[in-house]
């Protein structure tokens, strides 16, 4: 594979409690520009903690080893071009996270501060990491706010976050990313908490941010659904381990881990109950579609 592609790789990351637990062993993998990462696997399979990892964000009581390689192509303040994120220091991480890799969390009232209005917060992020004026960034966020569907963005920005729903929020916070145009978005179940009408709305916005942007994504889901539809690749974890890795094809049509089969399968018999309920009403359900396909 050319190197030219890669924009991140993970090398050998394992990371162990002080008792001597390992609750992440020889993980590797290679995120490629332009590309989407799907990681799947149960609660506990160490999805989260490898992201954290990426990020910089672990607690430091744990010992880790391996190598993170990040190469994006414009250069990040305070570091060399291609370079090791577990080495670098607290103040070149905090340069990384927003501007080179953009996070996007399960519950996206956490990333806004309450105490705040929406556009006052996205306006000053944008200013912070663009060097824009206020007015540009004001026009650049109620662009991204029609674009994304938020309909009244002018009334939206006047809120406070609580004032909107988890929806809105991960729209706004999927937005930013699109003006940002970060190398790499990490999105840790970022519909989990969403219903079923407002997921598939996020999920054509992350659509969007592969087709127009181009920005390479993580995205972690133990939806099967929702990583068919996003991911180009897909790694699968059990017990703090990846058990298979593979493109699209290979994991849902080829996979020779037994644990991968298990949550093919899983989801396989779910969705033919689901089917069999719905083929009363003579609707049904493709095997990667979610709510919104349900079709006559
Ligand atoms: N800060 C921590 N300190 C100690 N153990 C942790 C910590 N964070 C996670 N763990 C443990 O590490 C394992 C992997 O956790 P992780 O959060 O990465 O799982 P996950 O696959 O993301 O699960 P979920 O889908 O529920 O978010 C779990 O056994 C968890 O209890």
């Amino acid at each position: 594979m050319s190197d030219k592609l890669k924009l991140l790789e993970v090398k050998n990351l394992t990371l162990t409690l002080s008792s001597g637990k390992q609750l992440l062993k020889d993980i590797s993998f290679i995120v490629n520009r332009n590309q989407c990462l799907g990681i799947v696997g149960e609660s506990g399979s160490g999805k989260s903690l490898t992201c954290k990892a990426i990020i910089g964000l672990l607690e430091p009581y744990f010992s880790v080893q391996g190598q993170i390689l990040f190469t994006p192509t414009s250069s990040v303040q305070g570091s060399a071009s291609n370079f090791d994120l577990l080495k670098q220091s607290q103040k070149t991480l905090q340069n990384i996270r927003g501007k080179a890799i953009a996070i996007i969390l399960q519950h996206p009232m956490s990333a806004f501060d309450p105490l705040y209005k929406i556009g006052c917060q996205v306006i000053e992020t944008l200013q912070a990491h663009l060097f824009i004026t206020k007015k540009e960034a004001m026009l650049q966020t109620l662009a991204m706010m029609t674009e994304l569907g938020l309909e009244k963005p002018k009334q939206i920005i006047n809120k406070y976050p609580h004032q909107l729903s988890g929806g809105m929020l991960q729209r706004v916070m999927i937005g930013m990313a699109l003006i940002l145009k970060p190398a790499l978005i990490i999105a840790d179940e970022p519909t989990t908490a969403l219903d079923s009408i407002t997921q598939f709305q996020i999920i054509k916005a992350f659509e969007k941010i592969k087709q127009q942007s181009k920005t390479a994504m993580i995205f972690i889901s133990h939806d099967l659904g929702i990583i068919h539809q996003i991911a180009d690749d897909i790694i699968v974890m059990n017990q703090g381990q990846i058990v298979e890795q593979g493109n699209k094809n290979q994991i849902f049509h080829h996979a020779t881990n037994q644990y991968t089969r298990y949550l093919i399968d899983t989801r396989k018999q779910l969705l033919a109950k689901f089917n069999a309920t719905l083929n009363n009403n003579k609707l049904t359900v493709k095997e990667n579609s979610d709510a919104t396909t349900i079709a006559r």
